[in-house]
């Protein structure tokens, strides 16, 4: 069943009611919980009442509603917030999405203390790479976004000078060189490779790569992980650069595409192994509405098939790195272009965009032959000493104009 909890937001005492025993039966709420997007769950704000959707098992009874108990509205809250991610990841397993959005918070029974003393168990511990950094991610935006509330974006937007066509500078580029338009990366140090340059000065490569031919630039955003920032991202944005800037983040939230925004990107990525397609579909509707381009990133055949399914993509990245492994295999951007998903892709007229361990000039025309019209490249270029002459070392010949 499906109960209501409401919780009035009257400071400073907070109060519990729980809703009438809803008549919902167990199969039907295991519909409606199916139906549900993911976002959609959780907690909501109305009229100065949060609601929180308190849902359980088919075997629990009606008198097991989740109830507060004796006010511990907190640990009530944690609960919840436990519960939606636990059916984020049901309706996420259901397409073939392994990586799990858990609040880090742990389950309920951890709620007695940090989580960085758990007891640590499956349940409770990042499975790999991805999916620890999406878990640190979650932690990161609830942070930023109580600090910056979406209203406060919305009036930054305002006055935001117009986004760049990130789209048609890959077109143009494609147009203009008979090869792949470049994505060129400001990447200061990954997960698997560690730190890639030391003396990294983000507006300097990214000048050197725009005179160097980049048609684009992408500027990692992370700083956990891949130490980069959002304050690269703007220096970059106000130090003069006309290439449109992809803001190389991973997001789990909307909010973050309104921060990119903000931050001065051209467009944002969005990762189907961590993102169910209703998500896909909702962050596409909100980057169209400000503008942005969104590049949405696929790595096997299921991501594929699920991302062509999806309307309005204009740009898709073949992955060649396994993000769970680190595994780097050029020939999975030629696998996914294979047969009927590159005819669709052509129907389509997507731009498919190959990204990761591209090192010589054999392997971009390896991954044009395979169809790409764009290429994604960070380490091949980032660690030469002039990244503007590493491009032309990458293709091979001079592509500046
Ligand atoms: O690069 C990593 O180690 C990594 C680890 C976990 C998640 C994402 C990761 N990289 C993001 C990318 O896909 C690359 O930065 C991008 O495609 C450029 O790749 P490369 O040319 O091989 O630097």
């Amino acid at each position: 069943m499906e109960g209501l909890v409401s919780l009035k937001t009257t400071p400073p005492g907070l109060s519990f009611h729980a809703s009438p025993p809803s008549t919902t039966s167990g199969r039907e709420l295991s519909l409606v919980r199916r139906s549900l997007p993911a976002s959609s769950m959780g907690t909501r704000r109305r009229n100065g009442v949060v609601s929180i959707r308190a849902q359980q098992s088919e075997t629990e009874d009606e008198s097991a509603t989740v109830s507060p108990g004796n006010g511990d509205v907190e640990t009530a809250l944690k609960v919840k917030e436990w519960e939606v991610g636990m059916f984020h990841n049901e309706v996420a397993a259901t397409q073939g999405i392994r990586i799990r959005r858990r609040p880090p918070t742990g389950p309920p029974q951890h709620y007695v203390g940090p989580f960085e003393f758990r007891i640590k168990s499956e349940g409770n511990t990042p499975r790999n790479i991805l999916e620890e950094i999406i878990w640190h991610k979650d932690v990161e935006v609830a942070q930023l976004k109580e600090r910056r509330p979406l209203f406060r974006l919305k009036n930054a937007l305002d006055s935001a000078p117009p986004t760049k066509d990130f789209v048609g500078a890959l077109r143009a580029a494609y147009q203009r060189t008979g090869l792949p338009g470049l994505i060129a990366e400001v990447k200061k140090a990954s997960p698997s490779r560690g730190i890639l340059r030391e003396d990294f000065d983000p507006i300097e490569i990214a000048q050197a790569y725009e005179k160097g031919g980049a048609a684009c630039l992408s500027v990692l955003t992370d700083e956990k992980y891949f130490k980069g920032s959002f304050e690269n991202l703007e220096a970059i944005r106000n130090a003069g650069v006309k290439c449109p800037l992809l803001c190389k983040e991973f997001i789990v939230d909307a909010w973050q595409i309104y921060y990119a925004r903000t931050k001065g990107a051209d467009a944002i990525l969005l990762i189907a192994a961590v993102l169910p397609d209703l998500d896909i579909k909702y962050m596409i509707k909100i980057c169209k509405i400000l503008g942005l381009a969104t590049l949405v990133e696929v790595h096997n055949e299921r991501e594929m098939d699920r991302v062509l399914g999806i309307e309005g993509i204009e740009l898709i990245g073949i992955n060649n790195r396994n993000l769970e492994t680190f595994e780097v295999d050029i020939s999975n951007t030629k696998k996914l272009l294979e047969g009927e998903r590159g005819q669709k892709i052509r129907e389509k007229d997507i731009i498919v965009v190959g990204e990761s361990g591209l090192f010589t000039p054999d392997d971009i025309a390896y991954v044009q032959e395979a169809g790409v019209k764009a290429v994604l490249v960070g380490e091949s270029i980032v660690k030469q000493s002039d990244p503007g002459k590493g491009i032309t070392g990458l293709f091979g010949k001079d592509i500046s104009s």
